[in-house]
């Protein structure tokens, strides 16, 4: 049985009469791809906003790594090894892609940077920032300006300014948000070859992705996880059928 890295149980927020989260369940293994799906304004993003400690839940726990983060800030879960990607972008369009990667490594590993003197800390930061490129597929654009990316290319900047830090959970919302097909399907063997390294928790929209690439799938519809499972037990549950996929599935 693989270790349980995030466990959420409980979870509850409501604004107003409008229960966004209502008692949600949910886990992610080391190493697994989970994917979040349902129906737009379900509250796949508040979940993920809660995850990441950008809002607090009303009632219910989160455990990440054996401990429990509830009620821990955004930057000490990163610190722990939770990143969230996409939705929040600062990229600097001006710098080059390197540049952009350098920054982020800088930024997650402050401490030991300032152990550094400033030129080997640009270089120890460079070096790894071409080895995150390299991860993503971008090793031949590192002296671009990051303005002058694809939209794709800038989606998976954005994954290895996520990695900087070497989380053992990434975050990621809507990855394939406004990619074309050509794109999409580079995303998906990009997320294929970090499936293991890192585990995932994925909200997306593309169900052709989603079912590709997720080990499981959790169905959250008005708040409520109604159906969790492989890719195949979720296609075939009745309660997902008529509640979201219909034909899709
Ligand atoms: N700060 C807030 N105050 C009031 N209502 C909110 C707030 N944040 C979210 N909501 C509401 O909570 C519900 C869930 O929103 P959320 O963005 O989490 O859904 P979603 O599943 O991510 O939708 P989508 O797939 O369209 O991105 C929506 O009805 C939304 O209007």
């Amino acid at each position: 049985m693989a270790e349980v890295l995030l466990e959420i149980s409980g979870l509850a927020k409501a604004y107003g009469a409008l229960h966004v989260t209502a008692g949600v369940d949910l886990s992610v293994h080391s190493g697994e791809i989970h994917a979040l799906i349902g129906p737009n304004g379900a509250g796949k993003t508040t979940l993920v906003a809660q995850i990441a400690g950008e809002v607090m839940p009303d009632a219910g726990a989160i455990r990440f790594a054996g401990s429990d983060i509830t009620r821990l800030p955004v930057h000490r879960r990163a610190r722990r090894g939770l990143a969230r990607s996409f939705q929040i972008t600062s990229v600097f369009p001006g710098f080059t892609v390197r540049e952009n990667v350098a920054l982020a490594v800088m930024a997650a590993r402050g401490r030991t940077f300032r152990l550094l003197r400033p030129a080997s800390a640009d270089r120890e930061a460079n070096a790894q920032a071409e080895l995150l490129l390299a991860e993503v597929g971008l090793a031949g654009r590192s002296r671009v300006a990051a303005s002058g990316l694809s939209h794709g290319e800038k989606r998976a900047l954005e994954l290895a300014m996520g990695l900087a830090a070497r989380p053992r959970l990434l975050l990621l919302d809507e990855p394939m948000a406004g990619t074309g097909p050509t794109e999409s399907a580079a995303m998906v063997a990009l997320l294929e070859r970090l499936k293991r390294q890192y585990a995932i928790l994925l909200v997306e929209h593309d169900m052709e992705a989603v079912f590709r690439l997720a080990d499981r799938i959790s169905v959250l519809v008005a708040g409520r996880i109604i159906a969790c499972g492989t890719p195949d037990e979720v296609r075939a549950d009745d309660r997902v059928k008529a509640a979201y996929l219909g034909e899709e599935a």
